[in-house]
């Protein structure tokens, strides 16, 4: 059926599995779709998958043909999924990050034998022959940072790599603080995790948020919408060097913070999601990101009394409150989450106007990739009148709209794409909220429940004594599906928009067609920042949880005008 038009047949022999992928050529009809077949002998009983990748998850088991005991048609299954899509590589970006290894200039990127012994993903392998040297270094320049990881731009002219972000690991500065980057399991980890066993495995390899992407997330996000990216092996001279270039691109308190982490040997290559074609010259998009922070209000029954408030006002507007006693933000945000994952279009488009006067890192947009309006690196405090003004006007040239229009056509493709109802099912993965589920984290790592010790309130001790008697499986599913929540109240949205500049529809995008200007642009939304959160960062968040109630409660209706930190603005640090 495929084989007229195939084009690429990829073998990868590993222990005990043999994985091959049929890819149609690029003149077969737009319909067909990679064909993977995942023979895998490494369990008591081999299994054969025959598996079109289809929109969602259901389709994957189309067309199975399993010869195997249930349980390795399972574990094969998730891994030929992942495979395929590995193979076929994240969407319209997707075909160049797979072709990876041709087209590099031969002297500045080495190929590369993989160092671990037979990785089993194709991805993962023919990642590691990619190598990035001192010689390289010059060519990536800072894009920005999160707390965890510092993003590069690549600027040089290697196909392979155009329109590609390097995603490199960071350390804290203070050692004395977790490391904020999760790169090995503890055994309780592997524990909550057990059930995932391609998360495991990737430990050993070094490539656990490409992993947590791909196979955690992506399930819950939609594997539209997730890019896990390449693993790209990295020399420390490369690290040393690009670490020290982009030093003074970087906003000055998180270089107090952090630093590249030079110790490590690889980084992640992927798409850059402000940019649609790849290509960041001669395109023409506007990318607007967007870190949407929690969506909904707890209704857990395990929360005390004390914390009731919890219940009717968002947990970003105390935090708000919170930053701003402390000096962090000038000025409280005018941001309200439930606007935002509402459903409602008046009330997205209220969430979208609030961002232009307070963005602080839940919003920013890129014009052909730079960034036009919020802060890098971290938050934009304060909004300057005319680097927005600079970005309209970007705006007008590039995409042709009006702020009215682009804020019509971000509210129409956020309503139209549903990623925002994806994102927020996830972050409703947490139903027992931190005042439950912490207290099986201390059955997990088997110590005395710390929170326990301090309640008198004997309905609710009641209840958490139910929690703890919990067996271990179902205490590791709840604490799981919180870490997973914590992941999505995080991340962020990278929506991009390129005006459709002939009739002709491109399949490969979805589109929204604006009436006010009579026009259609294609968009394509993709989360960043999916990475796994630290199971001992549970006792953080609760501890974090408390104070942001405490302080939202004792001090009452804060008036954000009248508090610390308006009279002097060099109190004001930056968010962090
Ligand atoms: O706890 P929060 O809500 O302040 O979220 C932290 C973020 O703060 P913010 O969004 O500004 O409030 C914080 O963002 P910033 O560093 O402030 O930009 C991080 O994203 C942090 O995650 P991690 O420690 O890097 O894994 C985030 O920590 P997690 O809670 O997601 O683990
Ligand atoms: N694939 C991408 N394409 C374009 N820009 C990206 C991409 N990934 C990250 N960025 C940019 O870099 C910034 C920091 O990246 P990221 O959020 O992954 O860092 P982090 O350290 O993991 O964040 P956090 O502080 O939330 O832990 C993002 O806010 C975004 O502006």
């Amino acid at each position: 059926m495929v084989t007229d038009h195939a084009r690429q047949v990829d073998a990868t022999m590993s222990i005990g599995s043999l994985s091959v992928s049929l890819e149609p050529h690029a003149s077969a009809p737009s319909a067909w779709r990679p064909l993977f077949l995942h023979v895998s002998a490494s369990r008591e009983s081999a299994a054969f998958l025959f598996l079109p990748p289809g929109p969602d998850s259901s389709n994957r088991a189309t067309g199975a043909a399993a010869a195997a005991a249930a349980s390795a048609a399972r574990a094969s299954e998730r891994a030929a999924a992942a495979a395929t899509r590995a193979s076929a590589g994240p969407s319209p970006p997707r075909a160049a990050a797979a072709r990876l290894s041709s087209g590099h200039r031969g002297s500045a990127l080495r190929r590369q034998r993989p160092r671990s012994s037979a990785p089993r993903l194709r991805r993962f392998r023919a990642a590691m022959e990619v190598a990035l040297q001192a010689c390289d270094a010059a060519d990536w320049v800072y894009k920005g940072e999160g707390a965890a990881n510092l993003i590069l731009s690549y600027t040089g002219s290697s196909p392979s790599m155009l329109g590609k972000v390097l995603r490199a690991k960071k350390v804290l500065n203070d050692k004395a603080q977790p490391a904020p980057n999760c790169v090995n399991f503890s055994s309780y980890e592997q524990l909550v995790w057990g059930d995932i066993p391609e998360l495991i495995e990737s430990v050993k390899q070094g490539s656990v948020a490409q992993a947590y992407a791909v196979h955690v997330m992506s399930q819950h996000l939609g594997h539209d919408h997730v890019d896990g990216g390449v693993r790209v092996s990295v020399s420390k001279d490369f690290l040393e060097i690009v670490g020290k270039n982009v030093l003074s691109a970087r906003p000055a308190w998180r270089v107090n913070a952090s630093a590249i982490d030079t110790k490590a040997d690889s980084a992640l290559l992927i798409s850059d999601h402000s940019l649609f074609s790849g290509k960041p010259r001669g395109s023409s998009c506007i990318a607007v990101e967007i870190k949407a922070k929690c969506g909904f209000l707890p209704s857990s029954e395990y929360i005390s009394k004390e914390n009731v408030i919890k219940k009717q006002v968002t947990r970003y507007k105390m935090h708000q409150h919170l930053k701003f006693h402390q000096g962090q933000i000038s000025k409280t945000s005018e941001y309200d989450p439930l606007d935002l994952f509402s459903g409602s279009k008046e009330r997205i488009r209220t969430a979208i106007k609030s961002f232009f006067s307070t963005p602080q890192n839940n919003f920013r947009i890129f014009v052909n990739g730079s960034l036009g309006f919020g802060g890098m690196g971290g938050g934009a405090d304060k909004v300057l009148a005319n680097e927005t003004e600079k970005c309209l006007e970007d705006l007008r040239k590039v995409s042709g709209l009006q702020l009215s229009d682009f804020i019509e056509l971000l509210s129409e493709a956020i309503s139209k794409s549903g990623v925002l109802d994806k994102l927020l099912a996830t972050q409703k993965l947490d139903d027992h909220d931190i005042e439950g589920a912490i207290h099986l984290y201390y059955d997990i790592i088997s110590q005395p429940c710390l929170v326990c010790k301090n309640i008198t309130d004997a309905e609710l001790l009641h209840k958490y004594s139910v929690l703890h008697s919990l067996p271990l499986d179902k205490s590791c599913k709840i604490v799981r599906d919180f870490l997973i929540s914590a992941t999505a109240k995080d991340c962020s949205l990278m929506m991009c928009f390129r005006p459709r500049e002939c009739e002709r529809t491109d399949p490969e995008y979805d589109s929204v067609f604006l009436q006010s200007v009579n026009r259609t642009y294609d968009y394509k939304a993709y989360f960043v920042d999916l990475d796994v959160k630290p199971l001992d960062k549970m006792t953080h968040y609760f501890k974090l949880d408390q104070k942001i109630v405490n302080f939202y409660t004792k001090s009452g209706e804060v008036d954000s005008q009248k508090g610390v930190g308006t009279s002097d603005d060099t109190a004001v640090q930056p968010q962090h």
